[in-house]
């Protein structure tokens, strides 16, 4: 990506301190006790440690999560002969406000932009979103996803990557809907029919200056849930609860990060919470990552959870739909706008305001 142009210099206070917080870092947890009869202690168990790493963290690594490691590495491969590419080649798969499948490499986080290139493709093929923001205007439009000829693996492997992640993704949504005091398949069906989940291949090329640039900017994910995998070059940094202190989230082969989003943070009525994160590059090394952020249909309608609302507890959120916070969202990566981007506390009922003072709020949609 060549010089650092000033459109990438990170305010001081967001610049990354490049010694790193490593100690007591998320959890890490084992789920073979999945593979089992679900109701086993070791399931219990199991849930226990998910509650506590959702209420303390926001983000948890799991192992033993029955994706294939080949699976995954052919779609980390065939990622790097796609970045590998000259950016015209990867331009004529660019991305478009009509259809923002492709590939990209201008998104800006808080008006920074990012020293990154991202590739995205969505698991319903075509997808379906409304065409704007605009609330009056219930037009629906489809999103295709944009193949390159080279490398010509690239299609099949993020199709099988996609099947392997959404079978995780289900038995994630089970363990986070026992964790709430639900059955099982309560989160299921938001994403049973037309769910607008999509995979990104991020690629962060050396950088000439990561003491004032970010992979990708201070942000929350702003979909239900994420699965992501990292190469072993690292660079994720997680905003530690209570302390407010970067935590970096070293790599450990063959493990996913999971991290709960703002649908899961609104459905839960705030007790579980979407964490801040960003990502460091480094002056040496490139570094690959492959998210899939796990969202609902576009027509769902996110709330809290009537179940986890009472007289003690009620509703933190008035409902907002998805899709027309996505098409808001899709539509700033295109035009500068003066307003600030939508953002859950939008949503928040009147005296949460006062709480939420948006300090913390983002621009991309994840
Ligand atoms: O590359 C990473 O480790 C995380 C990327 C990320 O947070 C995002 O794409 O939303
Ligand atoms: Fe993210």
């Amino acid at each position: 990506m060549g010089e650092l142009d000033p459109t990438f210099i990170q305010e001081p206070k967001h610049r990354p301190k490049l010694a790193v917080t490593e100690a007591h870092g998320i959890p890490q947890i084992d789920l073979s006790p999945l593979m089992a009869n679900r109701n086993t202690p070791a399931v219990q168990d199991l849930v226990g440690e998910v509650r506590g790493a959702c209420e303390n963290w926001g983000f948890f690594e799991v192992f033993n999560h029955g994706i294939p490691l080949e699976s995954r590495e052919r779609l980390m491969s065939a990622a790097k002969r796609f970045f590998d590419q000259p950016v015209e080649e990867k331009r004529k798969v660019r991305r478009d406000e009509a259809n923002p499948q492709g590939y990209y490499d201008t998104e800006h986080t808080k008006n920074v932009r990012d020293w990154k290139e991202v590739f995205d493709v969505t698991v319903e093929a075509p997808m379906k979103m409304f065409a704007s923001h605009d609330p009056a205007d219930d037009r629906i439009t489809e999103y295709v996803n944009r193949w390159p000829p080279h490398p010509p693996e690239l299609r099949d492997a993020c199709e099988e990557y996609v099947k392997d992640v959404q079978q995780l993704s289900y038995k994630l949504l089970e363990l986070i809907s026992l964790s709430l005091n639900l059955p099982p398949n309560r989160l299921e069906p938001f994403f049973s029919k037309d769910q607008t989940s999509f995979i990104r291949l991020n690629h962060y090329p050396p950088c000439p200056a990561p003491d004032l640039a970010l992979g990708v900017g201070r942000h929350k994910d702003a979909i239900a849930l994420t699965i992501l995998a990292q190469d072993d070059v690292g660079g994720l940094e997680v905003k530690r609860k209570g302390d407010g202190e970067w935590i970096f989230v070293k790599p450990t082969p063959n493990t996913f990060i999971i991290n709960v989003g703002d649908i899961i943070q609104v459905w839960s009525n705030d007790r579980y919470e979407s964490v801040e994160h960003r990502v460091m590059v480094n002056s040496t090394k490139e570094r690959f990552s492959i998210p899939f952020f796990l969202s609902p249909s576009y027509y769902t309608v996110v709330e809290p959870l009537a179940e986890l609302i009472d007289e003690q507890n009620p509703a933190r959120y008035t409902g907002y739909s998805w899709g027309k916070f996505f098409a808001t969202r899709k539509r700033s990566n295109f035009k500068k706008l003066d307003v600030e981007n939508i953002q859950i506390y939008h949503f928040k009922i009147a005296d949460e305001l006062k709480v939420d003072d948006g300090v913390s709020q983002v621009e991309n949609l994840v």
